[in-house]
């Protein structure tokens, strides 16, 4: 059995890859960087030589006391000690605004939440380039209609444009993992306006759709508490079938579908 790295610690082995990731951010020379999870470094020196303003972040407190010291005489990079978690990211930007360009390997264990975090500063980053695991980066990237297509590629691709750049497999690492890592480029730009949606009502119904993939659309919605009699109607008016499974419905519909059941439920009040 082989053991897993704490805090998903597998680094970046590989200058080449470490290089793509960085070119993947474009001109960084003007704007603030914030890293996720720097580890020893091996993206960091890279975004360190280009970055007009670097905040690495790193939840290891010995890994963060060592790239402390290694960039203390560089007054453009600041390194925290920190969880993303819980990272105010709006707080990491000057007065004069601008938007964050996010880079990071990683800490697999967490990418969901890393990428819900990142979601809910959406108007504050504008974009990413991030490492995950290949089967992540396959759902993250799917079309609807696809086994892929979940809950996390409806609520990444409401707040951006997703491309797959290249796949490392787990030799480019130290420790390896035991999975192959995919880079992945989110150009933000939320679709809530274009939708007609609110955020956190719309995330609540995503959620609700995809409680449980072996049902159907309309009986998820039921079962998260919505009245059966406002359900079929919603499907009716929206001329939605109502057999169709939730990973089958491309974000405009499932947005109308929100919409109507939403304006059922108030008017009903
Ligand atoms: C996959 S490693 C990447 C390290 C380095 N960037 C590299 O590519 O070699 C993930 C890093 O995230 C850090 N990490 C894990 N959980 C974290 C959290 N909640 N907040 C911030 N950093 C975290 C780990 O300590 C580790 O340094």
């Amino acid at each position: 059995m082989t053991s897993k790295p704490k805090l998903g610690q597998n680094f970046l082995a590989d200058p080449a890859a470490a290089y793509a990731i960085v070119q993947a951010l474009g001109d960084i020379s003007a704007g603030t960087v914030l890293e996720i999870g720097p580890g020893k470094g091996a993206i960091t020196s890279l975004l360190a030589a280009r970055a007009g303003h670097l905040v690495a972040v790193d939840l290891d407190a010995s890994l963060a006391a060592r790239l402390t010291s290694e960039y203390a005489m560089d007054d453009r990079v600041e390194v925290l000690h920190h969880d993303i978690l819980t990272l105010d990211m709006a707080g990491l930007l000057p007065n004069t605004g601008g938007k964050l360009a996010v880079v990071g390997n990683l800490p697999y264990y967490i990418t969901s939440p890393i990428l819900l975090h990142l979601f809910e500063h959406a108007n504050v980053i504008d974009r990413a380039v991030i490492m995950v695991q290949r089967e992540v980066a396959d759902r993250i990237a799917a079309a609807p209609g696809t086994r892929d297509y979940g809950l996390l590629t409806a609520t990444t691709q409401l707040f951006a444009r997703v491309e797959n750049l290249f796949t490392l497999p787990p030799s480019a690492f130290s420790p390896p993992p035991e999975v192959y890592s995919t880079v992945l480029r989110l150009t933000f730009a939320s679709r809530l306006a274009d939708l007609g949606i609110d955020r956190l009502g719309f995330i609540k119904f995503l959620k609700e759709s995809f409680a449980q993939k072996r049902k159907t659309l309309a009986n998820n919605l039921r079962f998260a508490g919505h009245g059966p009699e406002n359900v079929a109607a919603a499907f009716r008016r929206t001329g939605i079938s109502s057999t169709i499974r939730a990973e089958a419905l491309p974000l405009e519909e499932a947005a109308r579908l929100y919409r109507d059941l939403q304006d059922s439920e108030q008017s009903a009040q």
